[in-house]
C-alpha cells in the first residue's frame, strides 16, 4: 500500500507546485487567523484552483462555525475538511451532512487515554489526525512542529484511516513511520524555512524519506479509503 503524504499549510503558488512536484498526495491550505500560514478564503481561491486534479485539497479549521465553512467552501472548493479544534462527534457529523466532503478529525495526543476518544470520532470521520497535544497558552492547536510519543500508536487499529502528523520532518518522518507504519503523514513546520515560509527543498526532502521509508516497511493500508486524482 501506497502512503499517504500531506503538505500543509501552503500559502504561495511556489510552495504548493513544489508539493506536487515532490509527489505529495495531499496539500492543507489553513483558514485560521492567529496562524502564521492563514489564508483568506478568498485570498486562497486562485491557490486552491491552481491544485485542483493535481492532489487532493484540504481546508483546515478549527472551531469554524457554519457561515465560515460556507466562505471556505466556496472559496476553496476543497476536496476534504479538516476539522482541528474541539470539534464534538456530533459537530463532525453535521459538517459532513451539510458539506457532504470527507471530513478529517485532529485529535490531540499525549497519553494512551486519549486514545479512548477514536471510537466516536470512527463511527462520523472518514479520517482522524493525530496530532501532539499543544502546550498551555499557545495560540493554535497545531502547526508547532511538537511531536508526541509515536509508540502509543504502535499496532493501532483505529477502525478508520488515519494520519500521523506533530513535529514531522525530513530528519524523523522514516522513525515515525518505522513505528507506527501510519498510513498517511502530514507535515507544516518541519518544512518551513521559519514559520508560515515553506521551503521547496525540505518538502522534496520529506516527500522523499517518507516514500523510502513505507518502502522498507509497509504502511497499513489506506489509499482506498478516499478517491484520488
Ligand atoms: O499549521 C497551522 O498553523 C495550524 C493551525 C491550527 C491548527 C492546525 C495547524 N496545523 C496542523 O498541525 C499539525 C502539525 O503541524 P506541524 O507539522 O507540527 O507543524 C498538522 O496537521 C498541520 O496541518
Amino acid at each position: 500500500m501506497t502512503l499517504l503524504v500531506k503538505i500543509c499549510g501552503l500559502t504561495t503558488p511556489e510552495a504548493l507546485d513544489a508539493a506536487i512536484a515532490a509527489g505529495a498526495d495531499m496539500a492543507g491550505l489553513v483558514v485560521f487567523p492567529p496562524s502564521p500560514r492563514h489564508l483568506d478564503p478568498a485570498d486562497g481561491r486562485a491557490l486552491a484552483a491552481r491544485a485542483k486534479g493535481r492532489l487532493q485539497t484540504v481546508a483546515l479549521t478549527v472551531d469554524a462555525d457554519d457561515a465560515l465553512l460556507d466562505e471556505i467552501v466556496a472559496a476553496l472548493d476543497p476536496d476534504m475538511l479538516q476539522l482541528h479544534g474541539k470539534e464534538t462527534p456530533e459537530r463532525v457529523a453535521a459538517v459532513k451532512a451539510r458539506f457532504g466532503r470527507p471530513v478529517v478529525k485532529a485529535l490531540a495526543i499525549a497519553e494512551a487515554a486519549d486514545l479512548a476518544r477514536v471510537p466516536a470520532y470512527a463511527a462520523v470521520a472518514d479520517r482522524v489526525l493525530f496530532d501532539a497535544r499543544p502546550p498551555k497558552g499557545a495560540t493554535r492547536p497545531g502547526g508547532l512542529g511538537q511531536a508526541f510519543d509515536w509508540t502509543l500508536l504502535a499496532g493501532l487499529d483505529a477502525g478508520l484511516p488515519y494520519m500521523l502528523s506533530g513535529g514531522l520532518g525530513p530528519d524523523n518522518v522514516a522513525e515515525a513511520l518505522r513505528i507506527t507504519r501510519a498510513p498517511a503523514v502530514d507535515v507544516s513546520s518541519g518544512v518551513e524555512r521559519a514559520p508560515g515560509d515553506k521551503d521547496p527543498q525540505k518538502i522534496v526532502d520529506f516527500v522523499r524519506a517518507a516514500r523510502a521509508a513505507a518502502a522498507a516497511a509497509p504502511a497499513q493500508p489506506d489509499r482506498a479509503a478516499l478517491p484520488l486524482p
